[in-house]
Order: structure tokens, then C-alpha cells, then sequence
């Protein structure tokens, strides 16, 4: 089953999959970050839970952990699980952003996971600022091109800049954009719950607040009941 671009979904954001049954109350799935994984092939084969999957292999560049060696690779064999869901690919990847040793390139990677109607989330990350609107239109409207979901994490200094990102995300969503947004670090925690009101389709929590997977992240339970509070409103 893809992951429903349309509607919000929140991912438990681990890379230890035998946090899945402590996920399943709160969350609609778990992005398992591979690159956070020890072995994360012989997770995913071992992987029995309910909660389908989101997998990311986050590179350096992007603030993840993962050795560019066969990156991609891992992600084309993992989208042919039947449990998992969607993929996140970096923007900059797809557009052809040198990302070591692999024997598929971005394409076939994207190939790969339409033949097995896996959704597809085109990422950026930017761990320093917000940038300007017009760029945060530019890069919503890009993402949202490459993928089924355009997905941009900022990082808000301030509270402007936390209102910047959430009136972006309306605009994106107004002009008919499927993206999901949030701004890392204290300033941006609440985008966290509130831009879903303005069409997020992501969220990410980490089950215990301890293992947060980027700066600001409320943990999995309070997310869950501050974004269903919220849209219920
Ligand atoms: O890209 C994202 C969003 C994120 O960076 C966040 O800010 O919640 C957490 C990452 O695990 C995920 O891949």
C-alpha cells in the first residue's frame, strides 16, 4: 500500500524498527532511517510490524549519517519490501547530485519504486535558516514536481521565520503543491503542529523525545494529540 499523499500521515522517526509495536498507538507509520540503522538490509527483512514504512538513507550532506557507498542501492532493494511504503529521496539527488558508488542512479531508484507504487517524498534540508519566500516557493514547487510529496525542513531562528515556512506551506498547498513542512530547532518547534492546518502531509516524532531524529522534534504522543487536536477545530 503506497502512503497517501493526500492526507497527513505521521511517521515515528527511528532507526531501530523494534520500536514499531511502542509506535503503532500514535503513529500511521515509521520512517525507518536507515542510515541510522546498524544492519538496516537485515532489519528490513526481519521487519514483521503493522505500521507500513517510510525509508530514508539520509547522506552526510544532508545532515544524515549515511556513507555515500551504495546508498542508493540500499533504498532500490529496500522499496521492493511489501512493507514499505514510500521512500524519501533528496532533491539534490534527483537532480543529479554526485552521491557515490551506486549501481542504480536516481532514475532507475524512482523507476524501481513506481513499479512497486511506492510513494515517492523528494526532500530538502536546509540546517541553518529559512531562507526568503521566494525561495521557499521555488524549492516547495520543485520537490513537489520530483515527487508525489515535496518535503522541506528548515531550520527557524525565529519566530519569523517559523511564519515564513507555515505561509509558504499555504501558498504551496493553495496553488495545489502536496508538500510537508517543518522548521527545526526551539523557534520552529510548533510548525511542527500547526502546518499541518495549512496542508503538511508529513509529520515526524520520534517515539521517546530522547531519540529525536533533528532538532525540536516533540515526542511521538504529543504530536500525535496536538495535530488531532488541531484539526479538529
Ligand atoms: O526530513 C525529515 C524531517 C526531519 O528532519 C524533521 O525535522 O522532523 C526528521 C527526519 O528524520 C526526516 O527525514
Amino acid at each position: 500500500m503506497p502512503l497517501d499523499p493526500d492526507s497527513f500521515s505521521l511517521c515515528a522517526s527511528t532507526g531501530d524498527l523494534a520500536e514499531e509495536p511502542a509506535a503503532r498507538e500514535h503513529a500511521d507509520c515509521v520512517e525507518f532511517r536507515m542510515d541510522l540503522a546498524d544492519d538496516p538490509g537485515a532489519a528490513l527483512d526481519g521487519y514483521d510490524g503493522d505500521l507500513p514504512l517510510l525509508v530514508t538513507n539520509r547522506p552526510h550532506w544532508e545532515g544524515g549519517e549515511t556513507a555515500p557507498y551504495a546508498r542508493l542501492d540500499a533504498l532500490a532493494t529496500a522499496v521492493e519490501h511489501a512493507a514499505v511504503a514510500a521512500v524519501d529521496v533528496e532533491l539534490a539527488t534527483l537532480r543529479g547530485r554526485p552521491t557515490g558508488t551506486n549501481d542504480v542512479d536516481p532514475s532507475e531508484l524512482v523507476a524501481r519504486a513506481r513499479a512497486n507504487g511506492v510513494t515517492l517524498v523528494a526532500s530538502v534540508h536546509d540546517f541553518d535558516a529559512t531562507p526568503a519566500p521566494a525561495t521557499l516557493d521555488a524549492l516547495l514547487a520543485a520537490a513537489a514536481a520530483a515527487g508525489d510529496v515535496g518535503k522541506l525542513a528548515v531550520t527557524a531562528r525565529t519566530s519569523a521565520e517559523a511564519l515564513r515556512l507555515l505561509s509558504a506551506t499555504q501558498r504551496a498547498t493553495a496553488r495545489g503543491d502536496r508538500v510537508a513542512t517543518m522548521a527545526m530547532g526551539e523557534a520552529g518547534r510548533h510548525t511542527r503542529a500547526v502546518a499541518p492546518v495549512y496542508g503538511s502531509r508529513l509529520g515526524y516524532a520520534p517515539v521517546d523525545a530522547a531519540d529525536a531524529t533533528a532538532p525540536g522534534q516533540y515526542d511521538l504522543a504529543t504530536l500525535r494529540r496536538l495535530v488531532d487536536d488541531l484539526a479538529s477545530r
